[in-house]
Order: structure tokens, then sequence, then C-alpha cells
């Protein structure tokens, strides 16, 4: 099956053309500044989209498209087929990820219009995390911001997790159902996730995806009361708030880049900036894979993946070094040589295996469209 996967955000439009049976990306796209230029709406990048895929594509058509979603909510635990009722639940979940949500449900609004015969499918990034225990995805807060506002952990980057997970598990020879591991899933956006027999049972990112690890420029987990305490003061405003933790900290923040290469290139040559966001992010990980070790009652494996997870030999190195007290340890050569290929970095005598799977989203998700489509049936 041909399926277009499509990841729209706020300004872009990430695309993949997969065919489902070889694996092949047939086209594959990203239009930025959307609504900033000569792009001046969804609409319009879809113009270009097509212009490409029928370039790449030929005679053949696409046959299904596969939308990333960022937040399904409470309601959705699976894949869906879209309808305009779809939509709109999508669009009404907007507060819960004001960046993401709007911009998803636009690119599936034009896409049904322009194309109305070709079928539809809304994959979640919240899905894979429905199945967290109520004491984990539960906030200490008032029970009515739950009940009436929907106030809780949701968590993000399932669809990753989930991939990541399964592979984890073949490599290294457990039934995934009884597969207990810790994913790190290192991207621009970061989240770890503690599974227990092959199902999410906690993770770091949680009502929005702003809770958690340090990332590129989110600021990851902080006391709230330093958001109370400066609005109150006048110091920013609400929205200005907003902006800081999202688009203004974690490792830019401190640091000034939020690109991964420059900050282990400069923190070797002694900047202290890039070495202290460094230090900063490793060791809120560390924590975290503490945590999560406990959660799923005792890690079968530690997995990096995404962007720096999968590239930064120096990052994971960083983490890892802290990690002596689980019995981590890594084989210094096979954790520095590259490859893309999934792959156990750790020394035969570390007591957890340590990982590095290569994630991929894109192909995941057409995996799901096509099995929501066809029942399971090859295509
Ligand atoms: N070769 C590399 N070495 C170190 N970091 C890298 C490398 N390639 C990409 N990264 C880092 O990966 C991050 C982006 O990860 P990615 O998974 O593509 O994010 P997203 O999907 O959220 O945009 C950036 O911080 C970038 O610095
Ligand atoms: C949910 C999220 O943070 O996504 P991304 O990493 O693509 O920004
Ligand atoms: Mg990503």
């Amino acid at each position: 099956m041909l399926v277009l996967v499509i990841n729209s955000g706020s300004s872009s439009l990430k695309f993949q053309a997969i065919d489902t049976a070889s694996g092949d990306v047939l086209s594959k796209g990203l239009i930025e500044q959307i609504g900033e230029g000569p792009i001046a709406d969804h609409g319009a990048a879809i113009v270009i989209m097509e212009d490409q895929l029928h370039k790449d594509l030929g005679e053949r058509e696409v046959q299904a498209v596969g939308h990333r979603v960022v937040h399904g909510g409470e309601r959705f635990s699976q894949p869906v087929r879209i309808d305009y009722e779809i939509v709109r639940a999508i669009e009404r979940l907007s507060p819960l990820a004001p960046l993401h949500n709007p911009a998803h449900a636009l690119g599936m609004r034009e896409l049904m219009e322009r194309w109305p015969d070709t079928p539809q499918v809304a994959v979640f990034d919240t899905s894979f995390h429905r199945t967290l225990p109520e004491y984990a995805w539960r906030y200490a807060l008032p029970d009515y911001l739950y009940k009436e506002h929907g106030v809780r952990r949701y968590g993000f980057h399932g669809t990753s997790h989930d991939y990541v997970t399964g592979i984890a598990a073949e490599l290294l020879g457990h039934d995934r159902n009884q597969f207990n591991a810790v994913i790190a899933h290192l991207g621009n956006g970061a989240s770890v996730t503690a599974v227990k027999n092959g199902r999410s049972v906690d993770t770091s990112m949680g009502y929005t995806p702003l809770e958690g690890l340090v990332m590129g420029t989110r600021s990851g987990d902080v006391d709230p009361s330093i958001i109370t305490q400066l609005i109150v003061r006048g110091i920013c405003s609400a929205e200005e708030m907003d902006s800081i933790l999202n688009k203004q900290s974690g490792l830019k923040g401190l640091s000034g880049s939020n690109d991964m290469r420059s900050l282990v290139e400069r923190a070797a040559e002694g900047d202290d900036a890039a070495e202290l966001a460094l230090s900063v992010a490793a060791y809120r990980l560390q924590k975290y894979v503490g945590a999560y070790h406990v959660a799923v009652g005792g890690a079968q494996a530690l997995v990096f993946t995404a962007g720096i997870g999968e590239n930064s030999w120096q990052f994971r190195e960083r983490v890892c070094s802290g990690l002596g007290a689980l019995g981590v340890k890594l084989d210094m050569p096979t954790n520095v040589t590259r490859s893309s290929e999934p792959r156990v970095i750790s020394a035969l005598d570390s007591a957890i295996p340590v990982l590095v799977v290569p994630t991929n989203e894109e192909e995941a998700i057409a995996g799901l469209v096509k099995e929501l489509l066809n029942g399971n049936a090859e295509a």
C-alpha cells in the first residue's frame, strides 16, 4: 500500500510517501515557513507537496494518508479513520497542544477537501501511554481539575517509544510482552518512557510536551512556583512565560544553543556554559533512568533513540557514566562507532544492556495506517 505520512506543524509540513510492502520511501519533503512568506497557508503547502509527489511518484497513486497527531486526549487510544467529527475532536484538544493540534486539523481539512476519495487516518503520540496506571498519570491537584478540565499527564512520542520497544525486544531475543525497558527518545523534544511487559507504565512528558527532560529549547521539570511568582511579580506575562518555558529554555536557555553537535564541541574546548547545559541535561535523564528502572521492576535494557540518542556518542557516554549504581557499563569502541542499525553498545559485563535503536515514526505510522485500513491483510 502506498501511504503518505504527514506531520503538520504550526509553520511546517513534513511528508513521506512510503510503500508499506517494500518499506521504500518514494518521496519525502519538508515545507517550512508556512504563513510567513510566499506560502500563505497549509492549503498552499499541500499544492507544493502535490507537485513533488507527482514528480516522484509518476502515475502511482497515494492510497491512504496517515497524519501524526500530537494530542489525542483521553479519547484516542488507537489510530482512527478521519472524518469531520474526528477533526473537530482533534480541534477541541487544541488547548492541550496549542502548537500542534490546530495545525494537524488544518492539514486534515485541506487534504479532505482536495482528496475526498483517499482514506485518511490519525495516529496519536498519546496512544501508547493510555496504559499508564492512574497513580502515574494523576497530578496531586484538586480532583475537579482533572474531572472538569482534563488536567492529567498524557505523555507523547508514543509512536516512537512503541516502535523502538518492539525492535529492542526483538534484538535482545525477548518476548515483547515480557520485556521491561527504559526508552530515551532524545530529539529536539525529548522524553523517557518506562516500559513494563511491553507497555508504557510511566513517561516523562505530562499534560503537554513540556514536562520532564531538559530539551533543546524546553525547560522540562521546574518548580511551578517559579511561574506563578514571575507572573504575579510582573516580571513577565503569562504569554511570555509560555514562550520562556517552551522556546527560550533547555539547552538553549543555559548555553545559547540547542544544537547538540556544537554544544559537545564547545564543551570539549572548555566552554563553561556548554558544559553546564550538557551536565544539567544528562543529570536530569540519569534521575529518570533510575526512577524508571524502579518503576518497571528492573529494566532489561536502556535504549537511546532520536536525533541526539542515535547520533551523539558523547551525550550517551555522559549519561551512562552516571549510571554506575545500576551496573551500566558502555563498550567504548562500540559506543563511538557510527551505524544506522539497531545495536547493543554496552560492555558484556554491564548489568543492563544499553542499546541504540534508530526510530522511524513515519514508517511506524504507515504500518499502522495499513493495519487499520486492511485489517492486517497483506498489501
Ligand atoms: N550527528 C549528530 N550528532 C549530535 N547530535 C545530532 C546529530 N544529528 C542530529 N543531532 C541532534 O538531534 C536533535 C534533533 O533530533 P530529531 O529527532 O531530529 O528532533 P525533532 O524530530 O524533534 O526535530 C538536535 O538537537 C540535533 O542537534
Ligand atoms: C511531542 C513533541 O515534543 O514532539 P516533537 O519532539 O516533534 O517536538
Ligand atoms: Mg521528533
